[in-house]
């Protein structure tokens, strides 16, 4: 279980997040959703410890991260695809985590071959596309089978066969009692996805409530988002002509 509680992160004078409080239930997809800007990073960040908020906490089965012993093994999570050194070849890179958080080798042939990176395992980071690199950074989330997992927009990058893959796997995580924590635009994906929406706009709650009901009172996901988040677009587009 996420638990955040009174959260309020600001960088320099601007509230990224402010006063923010909700939980995430094991047992579900939950989807992380909000305009660009919205603060959904900010506090996937704070959930593990790279935040330091101005008020309030974010525990993860009731405990700050930074006093969680082996925390990948609590809580995994893809923040930024990026993160892994282009000059590394796939394994080690994995391998080179695992090994920091005293997880065996074989781990890291499992979550290889869990993200379909088995085959280009030997294959330098550097040269992978976007969608690569996603399943890498989930290859690293799953390291300690975790029972709490966050992946922020997720799908980025992926095929539609990553795609269908990624929401086999987070349903499957879910069905399996975990915590899962999942920021995404792609409305149409999150609602065959999600079965629970939590939806912010300028760092503060809007909705927390059941995909269903949201479905139910607006027809679709993406009507209900538009509808709520109104007042919330900090960057909206121009209307063309
Ligand atoms: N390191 C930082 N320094 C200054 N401002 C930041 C920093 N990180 C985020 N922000 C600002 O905080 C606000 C919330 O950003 P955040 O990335 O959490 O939103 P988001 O909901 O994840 O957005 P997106 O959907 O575009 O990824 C934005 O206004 C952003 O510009």
């Amino acid at each position: 279980m996420i638990e955040i509680h009174g959260l309020t992160i600001k960088y320099g004078a601007a509230t990224a997040v402010d006063d923010l409080t909700f939980h995430v239930k094991p047992g579900r997809v939950t989807g992380f959703l909000g305009p660009n800007g919205a603060g959904k990073s900010s506090t996937m960040r704070a959930v593990l410890g790279l935040e330091t908020p101005q008020a309030g906490i974010a525990l993860v089965d009731g405990r700050p991260y930074g006093s969680i012993g082996r925390p990948l093994e609590q809580v995994g999570a893809l923040l930024d695809a990026s993160a892994a050194h282009g000059g590394r070849r796939a394994r080690d890179h994995v391998a080179c985590v695992a090994r920091s958080n005293g997880i065996g080798r074989r781990r890291v042939d499992e979550v290889l071959e869990l993200t379909g990176l088995a085959g280009v395992a030997r294959r330098r980071v550097g040269g992978f596309s976007l969608g690569m690199r996603q399943r890498l950074g989930i290859a690293v989330a799953l390291l300690g089978d975790p029972g709490v997992l966050m992946f922020d927009e997720p799908v980025n990058g992926l095929d539609p066969e990553g795609i269908r893959w990624i929401r086999g796997l987070l349903r499957t995580l879910a069905a399996e009692g975990r915590t899962v924590l999942v920021s995404s635009h792609l409305m149409g994906e999150m609602e065959t996805t999600a079965g629970h929406v939590v939806l912010i706009g300028r760092g503060r709650l809007i909705e927390d409530t059941s995909m269903a009901s949201l479905v139910e009172r607006f027809g679709s996901l993406e009507e209900a988002y538009l509808r709520l988040t109104e007042s919330s677009v900090e960057f909206a587009a121009g209307r063309a002509g």
